[in-house]
């Protein structure tokens, strides 16, 4: 029997990647990126430490598409930082890898052309430029680490990490966030199961051996440390679930198995009904039950774009619009900035205070 019977039968081809090492020396991160990313995870932990009384807000587009759209959005959101920073923390969502349903277009680094041609290697350095661009400007990154291979060329460039509701189950993902050198949010899953995020969380916490590739792309045995900053991110499942109900069931359920209190809301998804419209009231609840007491919602996820809503890929990428989501529906960017600059000005005097009764 030949081996091409019993080998690869499914698979067209095999290209040899650039490996990280030769990403990130043709991409080094220069002295204003590191101090950003440096400072970016340096916030996130004190805040989840209870020694920093802002809020995260990990706010920008639903995925990056068009890199010019992405840096005027990131100019104005680092402005915006300037007003209302006392307050709110704000970290951009730079995601590069969708988690799709079904199928659909999975993301910046996997089909950077947008045409199916799946250019993954040119992907992974558009991403590293935007992303050392982002933070040379002084704004903290966050991103969704989806493939357990891309953290290799880019997390170092990342403040703030997600697992989606997709993967919080996934044992590959927890090996890799317990080596991520950042924060780690796990949402809850795609049913509203929270069990998930939270077992996840004990996970992480853990060393582990898993498979995984080192800078030279060779394979290898990663023996991590744990990573002690997981915490949960509600986004809503059946029904939504930021309510102070469903934050009291979570507190009580992290409390139980001796997991801090640290939860952050992701206003989108199933938390606004995919209706990016209703964003901005669901941040509004969070808002109040902070100014009413409440110690362990310590930040909030936006999916914001330059404009409103959504559009599909349409076959000529000459009639995409400008600014607008091509994944899911977003905020624009006034309904952004007026949605951080109220909430900023309504919890300004109260989060020192929750902190120092902590
Ligand atoms: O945030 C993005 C989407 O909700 C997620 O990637 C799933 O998208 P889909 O249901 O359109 O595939
Ligand atoms: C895919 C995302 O969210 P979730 O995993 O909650 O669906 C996302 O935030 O882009």
């Amino acid at each position: 029997m030949s081996e091409n019977e019993i080998h690869n039968v499914n698979v067209i081809s095999q290209d040899v990647l650039i490996t990280p090492r030769e990403l990130k020396a043709r991409l080094p991160v220069s002295d204003s990126a590191e101090k950003t990313i440096l400072s970016g995870r340096k916030v996130v932990e004190d805040i989840l430490d209870g020694k920093d009384h802002r809020l995260i807000v990990v706010v920008g587009p639903c995925s990056i598409h068009d890199v010019k759209a992405a840096k005027a959005y990131a100019e104005k959101l680092a402005e915006l930082s300037k007003k209302v920073g006392d307050t709110l923390y704000l970290v951009m969502r730079v995601y590069f890898e969708k988690p799709r349903t079904t199928v659909g277009w999975k993301g910046l680094i996997n089909d950077p052309r947008m045409d199916d041609s799946f250019h993954i290697e040119e992907g992974l350095e558009v991403a590293r430029e935007l992303l050392l661009w982002i933070n040379e400007l002084g704004l903290p990154a966050a991103t969704e680490a989806l493939d357990p291979i891309s953290p290799q060329y880019l997390s170092d460039l990342i403040s703030w990490s997600a697992i989606g509701a997709r993967t919080t189950e996934s044992q590959t993902h927890r090996e890799m966030s317990s080596g991520l050198s950042m924060p780690v949010g796990f949402k809850n899953g795609t049913d509203g199961g929270l069990e998930v995020a939270i077992n996840a969380m004990q996970s992480v916490s853990q060393p582990h051996s898993f498979l995984g590739i080192n800078r030279q792309g060779q394979c290898v045995v990663i023996r991590t440390r744990g990573n002690k900053y997981g915490h949960v991110v509600l986004r809503g499942g059946k029904q939504p679930n930021y309510d102070s109900v469903n934050i009291a069931l979570c507190e009580k359920r992290l409390e139980a198995v001796g997991e801090r209190s640290n939860i952050i809301v992701d206003c989108s998804h199933a938390n606004s009904n995919k209706d990016p419209s209703l964003q901005p009231l669901v941040a509004d609840n969070i808002a109040n039950q902070v100014l009413e007491g409440n110690q362990s919602i310590v930040g909030m996820m936006l999916e914001s774009n330059i404009e409103a809503g959504n559009q599909k890929i349409p076959a000529n990428l000459e009639d995409l619009k400008y600014g607008v989501s091509v994944t899911d529906g977003c905020i624009d960017w006034q309904t952004t900035e007026k949605t951080l600059i109220d909430m900023a000005d309504k919890l300004r005097e109260t989060l020192p205070k929750r902190l120092s009764s902590k």
